[in-house]
Order: C-alpha cells, then sequence, then structure tokens
C-alpha cells in the first residue's frame, strides 16, 4: 500500500494483510532540514570501519552510520506512533520486552546493500537462545535528503521468496521504491530486499536515511530458531 501520510488510516491497515506499507510526506522540508542538521554532527562510522558488518555486506561500498541523537529518536517515534504497529508487534505472543533500533546512513556514489532479509543475523545468534534476543519483526526506513532523480539509483528493491525457498535466483520484485525525500517504508520481518548501488550520475549528493526496527524479545529457552520461529509466529 502506497499514501501520503495525511491520508493514512493507521486504524483500518493491517500489516497482517499488507506486508509492505509506503507512506509519503511524513517529512516537511523544515523536518529534513532538522535530521540533516543533526545528522551532521553525528559520529559516523564507515562499513569499512565495522568489521562485522563488512563481513555481511562485501563489495557494498562504504556507507556511513550513526547513533541517532535523543531528540530526533522522539521525533521520529512520535511520528511512528501507529496504532497498526502496536497491533502488529504486540501480535506475537510470550512478549518479555519491547526494543527499537534505528541509526542515520549516508549512502554515496557507489555504495549498494546486498540482498539479505534483516533477520539472518539475529538467528545465529538466537539459536538455542540461552538469553533473550531481541527479534526484528517489523523493519523501517524513510528518507531524508533534499532531492532524488531517477538516474541516481538507490531504489530499495524488496523481493517475494515464494514458497519457503531460500535460492535467490527464484525471488521475484515486488516493490522497487525509489528514496523519495520525506517518504517512510514499513516491511514484516523476514522479507528480502536490497538497496541498488548509487550512480555516479548524482556527483556528491548524498541518500539520507534512518533505517531500523521495532524489536520483540521473548522469555529465554532452549528450543531451536526453527521452532522458536513457528511459536512466535504472528497471531492475526
Ligand atoms: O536504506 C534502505 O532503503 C534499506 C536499508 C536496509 O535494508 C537496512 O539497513 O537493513
Ligand atoms: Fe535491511
Amino acid at each position: 500500500m502506497q499514501v501520503a501520510f495525511d491520508q493514512f488510516d493507521d486504524e483500518r491497515f493491517s500489516f497482517h494483510e499488507d506486508q509492505v506499507l509506503i507512506l509519503d510526506q511524513v517529512w516537511s522540508a523544515a523536518d529534513r532540514l532538522e535530521f540533516q542538521r543533526a545528522m551532521r554532527e553525528a559520529p559516523w562510522t564507515s562499513l569499512r570501519d565495522n568489521s562485522r558488518l563488512a563481513v555481511t555486506f562485501p563489495y557494498c561500498g562504504n556507507w556511513l552510520k550513526a547513533d541517532l541523537m535523543h531528540s530526533q529518536r522522539r521525533r521520529l517515534l512520535d511520528r511512528l506512533s501507529l496504532s497498526c504497529i502496536t497491533r502488529y508487534i504486540e501480535s506475537f505472543p510470550n512478549i518479555a520486552g519491547r526494543h527499537v533500533n534505528f541509526n542515520y546512513y549516508s549512502y554515496a556514489a557507489g555504495d549498494c546493500l546486498r540482498t539479505h532479509d534483516d533477520i539472518a543475523q539475529d538467528q545465529a545468534s538466537a539459536d538455542m537462545m540461552l538469553r533473550p534476543t531481541p527479534m526484528r519483526r517489523l523493519a523501517m526506513v524513510t528518507y531524508l535528503h533534499d532531492e532524488w532523480e531517477p538516474d541516481w539509483g538507490g531504489e530499495l528493491v524488496i523481493y517475494d521468496m515464494g514458497e519457503g525457498r531460500r535460492d535467490q535466483s527464484v525471488f521475484t520484485v515486488t516493490h522497487c521504491i525509489p528514496p523519495k525525500p520525506g517518504s517512510l517504508v514499513l516491511f514484516t520481518v523476514p522479507r528480502y530486499h536490497r538497496v541498488c548501488r548509487i550512480d555516479e550520475l548524482c556527483g556528491a549528493a548524498k541518500r539520507l536515511s534512518i533505517a531500523g526496527w521495532f524489536m520483540t524479545e521473548h522469555q529465554p529457552c532452549t528450543i531451536t530458531t526453527a521452532a522458536l520461529q513457528q511459536v512466535c509466529a504472528p497471531r492475526k
């Protein structure tokens, strides 16, 4: 579903029925300016500085990542206080805790993000579940630059992987979402997606975003992740 933010009826929308939500005009030019100001002061680290991420995302350029300042985090969460998010998150059984984790990102010419489902790493560390590990439930990304042209690349491509198949060659594209200034995308996790490489045609322009997840934490148990996935499927 794609709709302007001020036309969106969060009471009627359900992530159980529609797994990808695109909201346009979530941020005004003044809002974006405010985020951009905070981003200029943020302590950025690059992909290559982060050895774990660099292994997961080889040949993805050298995009930058930074922590959100408290005031900007508040501003984001205020805008995201939508009942459809709460209903989806609360539909997972046996929740012991709720978490969010959002970061700033800056992609320049040559940067991309290869196909991933936002969950693989969580699963590896969650296996055995000897300690509670937050599970990513809803992914969110919002675009905060002032202009973006079709020639510049950087689209968020979302795939349908069919009936539980993990072979990427059979994935079909369900969405190809240009990073429109001020727009916001939410989708259920796991879901395969990638960010197309930013083209040199963008010059010095940056693809600025905040991305991250709404997560739930569950009571520690000794079952494997595969079994846990079944136990933790959302209830409609
Ligand atoms: O920037 C985007 O459009 C998506 C980012 C993403 O998938 C991620 O950070 O995991
Ligand atoms: Fe992702």
